[in-house]
C-alpha cells in the first residue's frame, strides 16, 4: 500500500513535470475562426417599430488564458456567434438588442481580418475589449424597417510569442544547442539534420550577476525568457519552410540572438542549395529579415559564431577571427557580391565566437547581461491598439 502511494505521487510528479514542459512548446500559433455579429431584428412598418441591434463580438484580453484555450473552447467549429437583435411586434414596438457575445483570449494575439489581409485588433491590453464584428442596425424608417445583417468574417489569431531573447539562424546551426546551454535542466532536441526543431519553444533563463546599473527595472537577479525557433531558409520572408511562421515570433523580441555555423551552410548535397559561406549566410538572413520587416533588421542583435571547436587549422582560426573584426565594423558587408548585399545592412551589438556544445557560454551571457537596458520585464506588454468602439446609434421612439 505505501509502495503504491509513493508509485502514485512519483507519477504525478512526473506527470506535471511533463505538463509544465509541455506548456512551453508552442504546438499552435495561429487559428482560422468565423465570426459573425447578430442581425439586427425587423421593425414594424405599420407602427413604426423598431428591432433590436444584432450583438456585437468582442475579444477581451486575459492574462490567465492560453492560445490552446480558444481550440478547446470553440472547438472543432471555430465559429463565434452573437445573438440577433428582437424584431418589433405589435406588443413590443422596440425590438431588444441582442446580446454581445464577449470571447477571452490570451493578451498579445493578434487579429487579422483573411479576406483583406488587415489586422483588425492587436490584443494587447489586459481586459480590454476588442471589437472584432459589429451588429446589424434594427429595422426602423432609417432602414425600410429592414433589420440589416451583422457583419460577417474569416479571422485569423496568431499567437506572437513575446520572448526576450529570440533564437535566429538556419537549421543546424546550434541554436537548441544554445538553449540547452542557457537552461540545461530542459530537455530540448537537438540532432544533427536540420529542422530538428519544428516548434518554437521557451526556456527562462535567471541571471544572478551583480548588478551595475540603478535604472535597469531588471538589475541584479533577472530572468529572461529565450525563444529557441525552428531554422529558417533563404526565402523564409516570402514562407518558404513555414519562415514567415518562424519570423513572426521576433516581432516582439528584445534582443536577438543569431547563431551561424562557422563552417558554413549547406541545406542538402544538392545542386539547388548551394553552400553558403558564414559571411554570405550572415547577410542572406539579414535579407530574409528585412524583407520580412524592416523594423526587425534594426533591433538590439548579437550575432554568435558557432561550432568553433570544429576549426582544426590555424589558418581556419585566424579566418574566423578575421571574419569577427570584419562583423564587428559598419560596413561588414561591402565586400559581398550584389546579390548578397542586404539593404538594411545589420549593425551588431557584439560578434562572439562559440563553442556552444562545450556549453561554455560565459562570454555569451556577458555579453546578453550588459544589454540588459534592451531588455523588458516579463510582465510588460506594450500597448499599441487604438481600436476605437463606435456607440450604437441612439433611437427616438
Ligand atoms: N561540434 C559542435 N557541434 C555543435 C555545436 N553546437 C551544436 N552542434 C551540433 O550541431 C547539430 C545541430 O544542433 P542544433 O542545436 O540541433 O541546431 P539547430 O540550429 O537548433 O537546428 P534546427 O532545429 O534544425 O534549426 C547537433 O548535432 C549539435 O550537437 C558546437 O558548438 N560544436
Ligand atoms: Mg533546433
Amino acid at each position: 500500500m505505501i509502495f503504491s502511494r509513493k508509485l502514485l505521487k512519483e507519477t504525478i510528479t512526473s506527470v506535471q513535470k511533463l505538463i509544465k514542459h509541455d506548456l512551453n512548446i508552442v504546438t499552435a500559433d495561429k487559428y482560422i475562426i468565423s465570426v459573425k455579429a447578430g442581425n439586427g431584428g425587423t421593425g414594424l412598418a405599420r407602427y413604426n417599430g423598431c428591432g433590436g441591434y444584432g450583438g456585437n463580438v468582442y475579444f477581451v484580453a486575459k492574462p490567465n488564458v492560453a492560445f490552446t484555450d480558444i481550440k478547446r473552447k470553440l472547438k472543432s467549429k471555430m465559429k463565434i456567434r452573437a445573438d440577433p437583435g428582437v424584431s418589433a411586434n405589435k406588443l413590443g414596438l422596440i425590438g431588444a438588442h441582442g446580446k454581445h457575445e464577449y470571447f477571452e483570449v490570451p493578451i498579445g494575439i493578434e487579429v487579422v481580418d483573411r479576406e483583406n489581409n488587415t489586422l483588425i485588433a492587436r490584443c494587447s491590453r489586459p481586459f480590454n475589449k476588442y471589437l472584432i464584428a459589429r451588429g446589424g442596425e434594427g429595422g426602423s424608417a432609417n432602414t425600410g424597417y429592414k433589420g440589416l445583417p451583422g457583419q460577417a468574417l474569416e479571422i485569423e489569431v496568431h499567437l506572437k510569442l513575446r520572448p526576450n531573447i529570440g533564437l535566429l539562424g538556419f537549421p543546424n546551426a546550434g541554436k537548441s544547442t544554445i538553449l540547452k546551454a542557457f537552461v540545461p535542466e530542459k530537455s530540448v532536441k537537438i540532432a544533427d539534420y536540420p529542422f530538428t526543431t519544428v516548434n518554437p519553444q521557451v526556456a527562462f533563463w535567471n541571471s544572478s550577476t551583480p548588478s551595475t546599473s540603478s535604472t535597469s527595472p531588471l538589475a541584479e537577479n533577472f530572468t529572461v525568457s529565450l525563444a529557441d525557433l525552428p531554422g529558417i531558409i533563404e526565402g523564409a520572408s516570402r514562407n518558404r519552410g513555414r519562415g514567415y511562421q518562424f519570423l513572426k515570433h521576433l516581432e516582439y523580441a528584445d534582443i536577438v540572438l543569431m547563431v551561424v555555423d562557422c563552417q558554413g551552410f549547406q541545406l542538402k548535397n544538392e545542386l539547388d542549395c548551394p553552400f553558403r559561406t558564414p559571411l554570405e549566410s550572415i547577410a542572406l538572413l539579414n535579407k530574409e529579415v528585412e524583407n520580412y520587416d524592416k523594423k526587425l533588421a534594426k533591433k538590439p542583435i548579437v550575432l554568435v559564431l558557432n561550432k568553433i571547436d570544429l576549426l582544426e587549422s590555424d589558418e581556419s582560426r585566424d579566418n574566423i577571427q578575421s571574419l569577427q573584426n570584419l562583423l564587428k565594423t559598419k560596413n561588414w558587408w561591402m565586400g559581398l557580391p550584389e546579390e548578397f548585399r542586404p539593404t538594411i545592412p545589420m549593425r551588431f551589438e557584439n560578434v562572439i565566437q562559440l563553442s556552444a556544445k562545450s556549453g561554455k557560454i560565459e562570454e555569451l551571457q556577458k555579453v546578453l547581461t550588459g544589454l540588459r537596458h534592451h531588455i523588458h520585464a516579463l510582465t510588460d506588454v506594450p500597448e499599441n491598439s487604438n481600436f476605437e468602439e463606435k456607440p450604437r446609434k441612439k433611437r427616438l421612439l
